[in-house]
């Protein structure tokens, strides 16, 4: 039986605070990073009015992936969008907002990423710089020391503004509520392709590429695929472009974060790496729905891991699951071992035991990034 899909209609609601809120903000956000014209700022305007108080509007722009677009549109266009589906309707808002800020249409805003100074700025931002000295601690770490901290690096990277602790006397745990780094490493037998879908760039991508990196030098991938968004998406969402500033950025470093950047450079050079960045990732729709390519790929998987919050509401489904809905029965969906590592930044959870949903209340700690989570589904 599903749960009731999480829509942004409902006043005071997450999702609705995210249209009513963080999207105006957002905007503003852009349109001060990047001198856009008149025309530009008038047609954001019109889309947060729209996404706010409006019915939803077709595309009008000759994108490459307008068909694609089209249909996944489909029975959509013309809805109110207070009636729409919260996942559909915030990749279809984002969807929108490159439109209108030009991405696009061949001009002065071609191809350029309206997020990019917010990506930059977090890269060399105090608290990137400090997860990155972290990594020196790594190499004086044992095996299962530095396993830990990786998955650790990971998962709360996902905060983005968090310099992760690789001290083997700080808690990594605090603040997760479900999982642990050795049931991640449970799911890694012995080799194979490991697919990593990465959320954020910047810090969180760094993170990514010292566990891609954790990954292929202790033998638990030959290989690892990591996939980005094929357009800038969710604000911070990594692209191709951000995996090679991440990566340029580590070889300018020096210590352990440089030597990462080195061996994922070399990786890329002789295949061991490959980064790939499928429509898919920027469809508003669940990985119920993947297409039959991507679902081949994940069923020869090693592990799959998806990182962050929006690949964890479009892996268990954005609906209002109790919290202690079994995680496996949530994910049976999905071809593959999966392992998902994930800052709680939305309503959706599932997986957790009664009593830690009992100890939690009911705080803002489904939306407030205090707290994480590391869940996965072995192999049948
Ligand atoms: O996927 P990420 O970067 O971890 O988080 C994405 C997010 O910030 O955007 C959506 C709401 O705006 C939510 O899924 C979540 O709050």
């Amino acid at each position: 039986m599903e749960a009731p899909q999480i829509t942004i209609g409902e006043p005071g609601s997450f999702a609705w605070k995210v249209f009513h809120e963080r999207h105006p903000a957002m905007v503003d956000q852009v349109c001060a990073a990047t001198p856009y014209g008149p025309e530009v700022r008038s047609r954001l305007a019109g889309l947060l009015r729209e996404s706010t108080a409006g019915v939803v509007a077709p595309l009008d722009d000759e994108a490459p992936d307008r068909e694609r677009w089209a249909a996944w549109a489909d029975g959509q266009v013309g809805r109110p969008w207070r009636e729409c589906a919260f996942l559909w309707a915030e990749s279809y808002f984002f969807r929108r907002l490159l439109a209108a800020v030009g991405y696009f249409t061949p001009g002065a805003w071609w191809g350029v990423d309206p997020f990019a100074p917010m990506k930059t700025a977090e890269l060399h931002s105090a608290a990137t710089t400090a997860t990155l000295q972290a990594f020196d601690a790594l190499p004086e770490l044992s095996a299962d020391e530095r396993d830990a901290a990786v998955v650790r690096a990971a998962v709360w990277g996902n905060q983005a503004d968090l310099a992760f602790q690789l001290s083997t006397g700080v808690s990594g745990t605090a603040g997760l509520v479900a999982g642990s780094s050795r049931e991640f490493w449970s799911l890694f037998t012995g080799g194979g392709p490991v697919h990593l879908v990465a959320d954020n760039a910047a810090g969180e991508l760094a993170a990514d590429l010292a566990l891609v990196d954790h990954l292929l030098t202790t033998r638990r991938a030959d290989r690892v695929v990591l996939h980005v968004k094929p357009t800038p998406y969710y604000v911070s969402d990594a692209t191709p472009a951000d995996v090679l500033a991440v990566l340029r950025h580590l070889l300018d470093l020096p210590g352990e974060a440089g030597a990462i950047g080195q061996r994922i450079w070399a990786g890329l050079r002789d295949g061991r790496v490959e980064v790939r960045a499928h429509p898919f990732f920027c469809a508003p729709l669940d990985y119920r729905a993947m297409p039959d390519d991507l679902r081949q790929e994940f069923a020869s998987a090693a592990v799959t891991v998806l990182k962050g919050d929006l690949n964890y509401r479009r892996l268990v489904g954005d609906r209002y699951w109790p919290a202690t809905t079994p995680f496996g029965g949530a994910v049976s969906h999905f071809p593959g071992p999966v392992a998902a590592l994930r800052v709680l930044k939305s309503e959706v959870v599932v997986g957790l035991d009664e009593e830690t949903v009992a100890g939690l209340g009911d705080g803002a700690w489904r939306t407030s990034g205090s707290h994480a989570l590391i869940q996965t589904n072995p192999p049948a």
